[in-house]
């Protein structure tokens, strides 16, 4: 468990979900610090655990081990430079976790020779279910190599990549991954209740069905395809839906929709590194 002081700046979704996880792992509240200027996403995190917070960014960095950059990407210049002296006294492992910005943006935002860690978590790192892509630049030791690996790991699967522009794809796949699942049981609760079932029972057998989907997936010794076809009865009921899924194009557009995450992820990267 990671004993560093940790610093997040910007307090709002990503950050609550890392630092819900990085709580639940048992990290001491102690150790953890936010700055944002919203009050109201520094309330929601102090509902979390009794973390340190502040509206002033500046506040909150002197003493940091490390300092996870939380702020949309559209922010990351305006605020790198705001936090850019505070930074370059103190330097802290920086970890950005913002879709798109590349090390070598942040690098010139903040100032030269930084440990810049990117990463692209997931919201499920709230409960620890987490997945999250890691790239470290040439300034990152082993041994901060190891302290990221230790804080995205107490919030889920977190994994080396080889090139930074496989976070684009990462971003599409786990980054971005949940808005799909969530969307697929959006969709199968309104089929089941335009088959008749009431809203509550359609809601609660969608969601278990997730659930145990994945939960099953992850613990067999066989592939996805397998399980799938063991569902699968010959002329049954299974491969009826299925064949309707593949009729419409279901994993073109999965490919389609995929690959327009990872080009809009590497468009911001390009879009808002001239600012
Ligand atoms: N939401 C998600 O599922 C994921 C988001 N990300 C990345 O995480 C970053 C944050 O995204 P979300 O948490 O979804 O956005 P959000 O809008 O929920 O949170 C951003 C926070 O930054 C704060 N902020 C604005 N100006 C600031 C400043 N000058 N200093 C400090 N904080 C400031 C806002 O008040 C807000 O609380 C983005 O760069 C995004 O690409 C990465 C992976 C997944
Ligand atoms: O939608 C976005 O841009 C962010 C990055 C991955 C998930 N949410």
């Amino acid at each position: 468990m990671s004993t560093a002081t940790i610093g997040f700046i910007g307090g709002g979704n990503m950050a609550a979900s890392i630092i819900g996880g990085l709580l639940a792992s048992g990290v001491s509240a102690a150790n953890l610090r936010a700055g944002d200027p919203n009050s109201d996403s520094l309330q929601r995190l102090r509902e979390l655990g009794d973390i340190t917070t502040s509206e002033n960014n500046g506040d909150i960095i002197p003493g940091c081990d490390v300092l996870v950059l939380a702020v949309k990407p559209q922010l990351m210049k305006v605020v790198c430079e705001q936090i850019a002296a505070d930074v370059q006294t103190g330097k802290p492992l920086i970890i950005s976790i913002a879709a798109g910005i590349t090390a070598a943006s942040i690098e010139r935002w903040l100032g030269s020779g930084l440990a810049i860690v990117r990463c692209m978590p997931n919201t499920p790192a709230l409960i620890r279910c987490g997945a999250t892509g890691l790239f470290a630049n040439s300034a990152v030791s082993e041994a901060e190599k190891a302290l990221a690996e230790n804080i995205l790991s107490a919030t889920g699967l977190a994994l080396w990549v080889d090139t930074e522009s496989d976070l684009d794809a990462v971003t599409a796949v786990s980054g971005s991954g949940p808005a799909y699942f969530f969307l697929m049981i959006e969709a199968i609760q309104q089929a089941g209740t335009e088959l008749g079932l009431n809203a509550d029972t359609a809601n609660r057998l969608a969601l278990q069905t997730a659930f145990g989907a994945s939960r099953m997936a992850l613990d067999s010794d066989v592939d996805a395809a397998e399980l799938r076809r063991r569902v699968t009865s010959p002329n049954g009921t299974t491969q009826r839906a299925i064949e309707i899924m593949e009729e419409g194009g279901f994993r073109t557009l999965m490919s389609t929709a995929l690959r327009g995450a990872a080009d809009r992820s590497e468009e911001l990267g390009r879009e808002l590194e001239g600012e």
